[in-house]
């Protein structure tokens, strides 16, 4: 793993035109390579963050740069960024191909000269038999692989969740769970993934950071040194992974209390 810094946020704050402050004064150093979680109560500011990171909001104060990416007129780095929010938010009326080709054919690309990608990141969700099935016929669980897919298809170099798998259920998650570290360590992406659940942070990322609400702001920054692959089961039972939790599990109690969150 390199220890280049993808992104540096400096003293961020968001005050919405409503007066919320969002988020204060977040400082936060992403190195490439690495799986680090957004860990708060709601409200916290998890999202705001993360759409900031993708350029889909402002800041309102300090700065964010991308010390190791050419950047266009607008600061933005010239590599890839992508998002996977909670919904799969699928077009309910194309087949899982076309939903996959949609950012691509967004960039101009005919569906011809997407095949070949778009039949990739299908084989990188295990979903390389159903490119010409519906959403409707579709699990959970398989949605979000078309939203994970459709997020891959343009070899990102980010790759942003937004608690993507909080609406799944226990079984299904841990499975996605283990099929995005497999891609993340296989890929050599910079994930950042926000969640709510201390024992999948703990489970995923090398890097816990844990937030606070009204306003906005990080309060612990917990590394979680253990090496990948994590072994499923065995990881659960280890003493690092119980640390990280329990430590994680404190940060976000004392957060809870001291915050006013929703
Ligand atoms: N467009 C907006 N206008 C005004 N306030 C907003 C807007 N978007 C978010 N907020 C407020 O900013 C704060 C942070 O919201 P955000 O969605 O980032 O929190 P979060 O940590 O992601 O919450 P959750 O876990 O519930 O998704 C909240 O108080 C929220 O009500």
């Amino acid at each position: 793993m390199t220890t280049n810094t993808l992104l540096s946020l400096k003293q961020v704050g968001k005050t919405f035109s409503n007066g919320t402050v969002a988020l204060q004064d977040m400082s936060l150093d992403v190195q490439e390579g690495s799986f680090v979680s957004l860990l708060g109560p709601s409200g916290c500011g998890k999202s705001t963050a993360l759409k900031i990171i993708a350029g889909l909001g402002n800041l309102t104060t300090g700065n964010m740069t991308w010390p190791t990416a050419t950047v266009d007129q607008l600061g933005r780095p010239d590599h890839e960024i992508s998002f996977v929010f909670q919904e799969p938010t699928l077009m309910l009326w194309a087949t899982v191909f076309d939903n996959v080709w949609l950012p691509l054919r967004l960039k101009g690309v005919k569906k011809k000269a997407a095949r070949a990608a778009v039949e990739e990141a299908l084989e990188m969700v295990g979903l390389q038999d159903f490119a010409t099935s519906y959403p409707r016929e579709l699990s959970g669980g398989m949605k979000m692989r078309v939203s994970i897919a459709r997020a891959l298809v343009t070899r990102p170099k980010l790759l942003l969740m937004d608690e993507p798998f909080a609406a799944l259920d226990e079984i299904t998650r841990s499975k996605l769970n283990d099929d995005l570290l497999r891609l993340w360590q296989k890929m050599n992406w910079t994930v950042i993934f926000v969640t709510h659940s201390v024992f999948e942070s703990a489970y995923l990322s090398d890097r816990i950071v844990v937030m606070a609400a009204r306003p906005g702001r990080v309060v612990a920054d917990i590394a979680v040194d253990a090496p990948y692959p994590r072994g499923g089961a065995e990881f659960r039972s280890s003493p690092t992974y119980a640390e990280a939790s329990n430590t994680a599990s404190k940060a976000l109690h004392a957060a809870m209390q001291s915050g006013d969150h929703l």
